[in-house]
């Protein structure tokens, strides 16, 4: 039913749940993009979102925790408000309704940035993961893969201010690199690495493809 509710009242088939993760600079951007079209032009009722933000709380919290210093069991807390806020009032309800959702970060990105790069006890992260989403994940997360050179280099010349993750050093990249390769290593089906050290278009041909194979057939 492509995620369109039935004419005749039945319940839609719940739809499903997409997430874009990798280092700041990696291109998810434009790609989330070409994802959504490609989706809606196959009848698929799609909503776009971002974490954290995606509700007007959310954008609330991603304020803070973009510019605001912070310890760094605040910024995990915060980032995990701003998720059970996202998924009471958008992703739970689009998904029930048989909408597809499709996410600029999840809870990889808490595992990658705050376990890996900061150093948050792992026990801490998984308490607050099962405490807000014990029994979701998103159907497919596209990571795309790349040196933090390459992804500094994109994101200086985009000339915006660099908000407080886009100011750490090399080392902080990699070792958030590493976590999120960890996390693709213990949820293989789930997580598909992209190589996003290469043109747009080759990239966008690899999405579509495991878009296709993964949720399409
Ligand atoms: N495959 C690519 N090769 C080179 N530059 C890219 C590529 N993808 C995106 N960019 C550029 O890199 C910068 C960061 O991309 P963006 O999509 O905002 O990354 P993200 O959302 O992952 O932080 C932008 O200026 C964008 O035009
Ligand atoms: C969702 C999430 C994001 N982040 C960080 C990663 C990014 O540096 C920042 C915002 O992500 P993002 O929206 O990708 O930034 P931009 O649009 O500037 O490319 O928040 C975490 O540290 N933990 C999290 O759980």
């Amino acid at each position: 039913m492509n995620g369109k509710a039935s004419s005749r009242g039945e319940q839609a088939p719940r739809g499903r749940f997409i997430t874009f993760e990798g280092i700041d600079g990696a291109g998810k951007s434009s790609q989330i993009a070409a994802t959504v079209e490609l989706l809606r032009a196959r009848g698929i009722d799609v909503e776009q979102s971002r974490e954290p933000g995606g509700t007007p709380l959310g954008e609330r919290l991603r304020e803070l925790l973009l510019h605001e210093p912070m310890h760094l069991e605040t910024e995990a807390m915060l980032m995990f408000a701003a998720r059970r806020e996202h998924l009471a009032a958008r992703i739970e309800p689009a998904l029930a309704a048989g909408r597809w959702v499709v996410c600029d970060r999840f809870s990889d990105a808490t595992f990658a940035y705050q376990v890996g790069g900061r150093g948050l006890a792992r026990d801490k992260f998984e308490a607050l993961e099962a405490w807000v989403h014990p029994r979701l994940q998103p159907d497919l997360t596209l990571l795309f893969d790349l040196p933090p050179e390459t992804a500094a280099a994109r994101v200086a010349s985009t000339g915006a201010d660099p908000d407080r993750f886009e100011r750490e050093r090399r080392d902080f990249f990699e070792r958030v690199r590493d976590a999120y390769l960890e996390r693709a290593r213990l949820a293989p089906r789930r997580i598909r690495v992209v190589d996003a050290d290469r043109a747009p278009e080759l990239i966008r041909a690899d999405i579509e493809r495991i878009v296709r194979e993964s949720l399409l057939t």
